[in-house]
């Protein structure tokens, strides 16, 4: 797969990038393993958030610049861009202040002797990453692993290679030694044969099934530890006592956010019967308000997908529902003219049989369900491959809490959408993945708890 950039808004091809050669990539393993080997990443943890607390400045310092790269290169809102800029230089600060109390040793009470576990780092990590949120995506895995001291390889996404090397260049810039973080212009072989490589010791990839199902074999069968965070299909659940505006409201920022290109967007909105027609006819009204247009422009409300091939993907998937049986509610149809763009869409009467019922759509598309009652609420939520987030509304937060529990996800946001933030641990159960990221959870995915004990 060639690395170019091609802003999606036009389809215009704007550059392209030499891919990296097996020298490249040894190079780079050989930088990477001494680095492992060094005093910098064995040596004490002081040493390595400074270069986190400057990362977070540098990328404040150029917020503007680095949101434009990015809505140039996959089509993101430039407000969104933005929003995800500064998330990334929240993270970087939350593993600079706090990686250290998650690594600390922790005792373990026993009649054995004094026990405690150490947290260490493992080694060289191959980080595979897709282009949806183009910086995030790689920062979620930079700062727990550059705190930990686990040099990471990095292989991003196609499409996004101008993300993929200012980000590179913004680590150096941040003091980290050569090695730290390595990006990688570099084919699905090449990443297999990394991951085969004795001085790689884990995988993590965010992506979809098919490919996270082949890096984490590759992982397995040379037991590598490996994480995955693939698709979702989440629920946004609207109880009949819901504050119906506000679930309106968030229910659309859900599924048309990043042009609904988002794991955790809502993709299955399960609605009480009693507040169903209303919830419809809001919902629809402000899928009208809709503004489709060029995601640099500030009026703008929905950009277009990140490429010809995933606008391609979305069209078969909604004509293939409707063959199905399924109601076109409103929009389905790719927009007329230059670039990637995807109408609002809402599909409703989706029947178990009909294939869109299992299928993750990754676009503005909503599929709208009605329910008599919460177990029904939860028997559809609970009827899929996937368990990533999900949403559920309601007055009555017990009510909401007992459902949250209910549902197989690796995440449940009461009255608001499937969010991120760094204290919080994200991921999911089933087809949706496993292990998880951020928090102090995602920091101890590729560290080896070692258990030391003086024997009474
Ligand atoms: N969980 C999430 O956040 C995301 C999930 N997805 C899911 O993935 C679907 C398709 O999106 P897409 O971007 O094509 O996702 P992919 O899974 O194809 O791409 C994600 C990353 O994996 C790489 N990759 C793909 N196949 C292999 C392989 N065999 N070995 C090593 N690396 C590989 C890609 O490289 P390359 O770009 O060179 O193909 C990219 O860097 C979406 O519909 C959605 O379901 C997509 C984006 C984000
Ligand atoms: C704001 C939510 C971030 C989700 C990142 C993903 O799609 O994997």
């Amino acid at each position: 797969m060639a690395y170019q950039t091609v802003n999606p808004a036009n389809n215009k091809l704007i550059k392209e990038y030499a891919s990296h050669t097996d020298a490249d990539v040894e190079a780079a393993l050989k930088t990477a393993d001494a680095l492992y080997h060094s005093e910098w990443a064995k040596g004490s943890i002081d040493k390595r958030l400074p270069v986190l607390h400057k990362l977070a400045d540098l990328i404040d310092s150029r917020s503007e610049e680095l949101a434009k790269i990015a809505s140039v290169e996959m089509g993101k809102l430039i407000e969104q861009s933005r929003a995800e800029v500064k998330l990334c230089a929240q993270i970087a600060r939350y593993y600079a202040d706090n990686a250290k109390q998650h690594l600390a040793p922790v005792k373990y009470p026993s009649e054995l002797g004094e026990a405690w576990v150490e947290h260490h780092p493992i080694g060289v990590v191959m980080a595979v990453e897709p282009w949806n949120f183009p910086y995030y995506q790689l920062m979620r895995v930079l700062a727990p692993n550059l705190a930990a001291g686990n040099p990471v390889l990095a292989k991003h996404a196609s499409i996004v290679p101008h993300c993929a090397e200012t980000f590179a260049h913004l680590v150096r810039e941040a003091g980290a030694p050569e090695g730290a973080w390595t990006n990688l212009f570099i084919s699905s072989d090449q990443v297999a044969k990394i991951i085969a490589d004795d001085r790689v010791q884990g995988a993590a990839l965010t992506g979809s099934e098919k490919a996270g199902s082949v890096v984490a074999a590759q992982a397995a069968k040379h037991l590598k530890k490996s994480t995955l965070e693939l698709g979702g299909n989440d629920v946004f659940v609207v109880l009949d006592d819901a504050d119906l505006e506000k679930a309106v409201k968030i229910g659309v920022n859900a599924r048309l956010a990043n042009a609904g290109q988002v794991c955790t967007a809502a993709k299955r909105f399960i609605v009480h019967e009693k507040v169903a027609e209303q919830f419809l006819t809001k919902y629809t009204e402000a899928f009208k308000q809709v503004k489709i247009g060029d995601p640099l422009d500030a009026s703008t409300t929905l950009g277009p997908l990140s490429s010809k091939d995933a606008r391609e993907t979305l069209t078969k998937q909604v004509n293939e529902a409707v063959k199905n049986g399924a109601t076109l509610h409103y929009g389905g149809k790719p927009v007329a003219g230059e670039g990637s763009f995807f109408e609002p869409t809402i599909l409703t009467h989706i029947s178990r049989d009909n294939p869109a019922y299992f299928e993750e759509f990754f676009g503005p598309v909503a599929q709208i369900y009605v329910v008599k009652n919460d177990d029904e609420a939860v028997k559809l939520a609970n009827d899929s491959h996937y368990g990533l987030g999900g949403a559920v509304f309601s007055k009555d937060i017990e009510r909401a809490k007992k459902m949250a529990s209910k549902i197989e996800t690796g995440m449940v946001w009461i009255n608001w959408l499937t969010d991120t933030a760094a204290e919080l641990p994200f991921g999911g159960v089933k087809r949706s993945g496993y292990g998880r990221e951020l928090s102090d959870l995602g920091i101890k995915e590729f560290v080896n708890q070692k258990l030391v004990v003086i024997r009474r």
